[in-house]
């Protein structure tokens, strides 16, 4: 990015938002003092489970809700106090499929360029409908678009005014693989060249495939925030379970630095990540601590329930 572009792509500090409640439906408290910051060129992932408040900040970011307090500046500017300086820095690819079913991909394009006031000459459709693989689709109707290709057209109108920041609401939600693969290629490919990426996911593999930074938002909370490498190293997610031919009475000293838990007199559990030792430090610890071994398995927990419930406890 150019002179006088800011470090930060996305400032939050102390954000709070309370839903009133209204039509039988009640009040909620969405985001409980949210800060964090995203700086410019990152690809960064907020991780939640649903109802976590992902899209509540979003749309804070985006000028389409009204936070109840705190500060919000995106690419430098508060959207309560320019919303529309806000808007053309920010290109938001929401979960659901917004499309006209009639408006062929070309039109529905350059009507989004039209409403950003930009000139003919100065649009990007032939572009984005090539970078997008929409280009053999350009003057098909929305609706005989597979959902896959409607998804890369909602990417392509959330970047015709050519925003700094791209902020993508699940992009892959019922998405199948090969297009998610697809997807993520572009997404770093618009980063690369200089985009800063905010995108909220439900799956850990999502932000561990193309995130710098991931934070984690529970209950309207941050309850982790750090970059990709440190979060997946305090995941424990293997569990290495060795059946004794002799039963124990307690775990052997020369053990206790794997932590293993006594699961019955001749069971032993290890759990372990990619922090702590792999499964052949384990065995090689096991075995010259005299035990003798009759049996062993090995099994993954599900990585997205063992990193959420880590954090939900933290
Ligand atoms: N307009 C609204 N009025 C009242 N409550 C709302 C409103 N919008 C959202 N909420 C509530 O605020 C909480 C956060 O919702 P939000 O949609 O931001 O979560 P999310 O993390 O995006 O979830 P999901 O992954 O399911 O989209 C939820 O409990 C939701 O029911």
């Amino acid at each position: 990015m150019g002179e006088g572009a800011p470090a930060a792509a996305i400032e939050i500090a102390g954000l709070e938002k309370v839903y009133s409640g209204s039509g039988g439906r009640a009040g909620k408290h969405a985001l409980k003092g949210v800060s964090l910051t995203i700086p410019r060129g990152s690809i960064f992932g907020l991780l939640g489970p649903n109802g976590a408040g992902k899209s509540t900040l979003i749309n804070i970011l985006a000028g389409l809700v009204r936070k109840s307090s705190g500060q919000v500046r995106v690419w430098d500017i508060d959207p309560d106090v320019a919303p529309r300086a806000v808007r053309a820095s920010i290109g938001v690819v929401p979960q659901e499929l917004t499309l006209d079913p009639y408006f062929p991909a070309r039109a529905a394009l350059e009507l989004q360029a039209g409403l950003f006031g930009i000139p003919k000459l100065a649009r990007r459709t032939d572009e984005l409908l090539a970078a997008l693989g929409l280009a053999d689709k350009a003057d098909a109707p929305a609706r005989s678009l597979s959902g896959g290709m409607r998804r890369r057209l909602m990417v392509a109108k959330a970047l015709v005014h050519h925003p700094p920041v791209l902020v993508l609401d699940e992009p892959t939600a019922g998405v199948d693989v090969a297009l998610r693969q697809q997807l993520w290629a572009y997404v770093q490919d618009l980063n690369r060249a200089g985009t800063t990426v905010l995108l909220t996911t439900h799956y850990l593999h999502e932000a561990e495939a193309l995130c710098d930074r991931i934070a984690v938002l529970a209950d309207g909370e941050i309850r982790a925030n750090d970059t990709t490498d440190a979060l997946l190293r305090r995941v424990e997610d293997k569990a290495l379970t060795i059946e004794l031919a002799v039963p124990l009475a307690e775990v052997p000293e020369a053990l206790c630095r794997f932590h293993p838990v006594l699961a019955g007199p001749q069971a032993l559990v290890f759990r372990y990540g990619r922090s702590s030792g792999a499964a052949d430090e384990i065995l090689a610890a096991v075995q010259s601590a005299g035990l003798v071994v009759r049996d062993l398995t090995t099994s993954q927990a599900d990585l997205e329930q063992v990193f959420l419930d880590l954090f939900r406890r933290s």
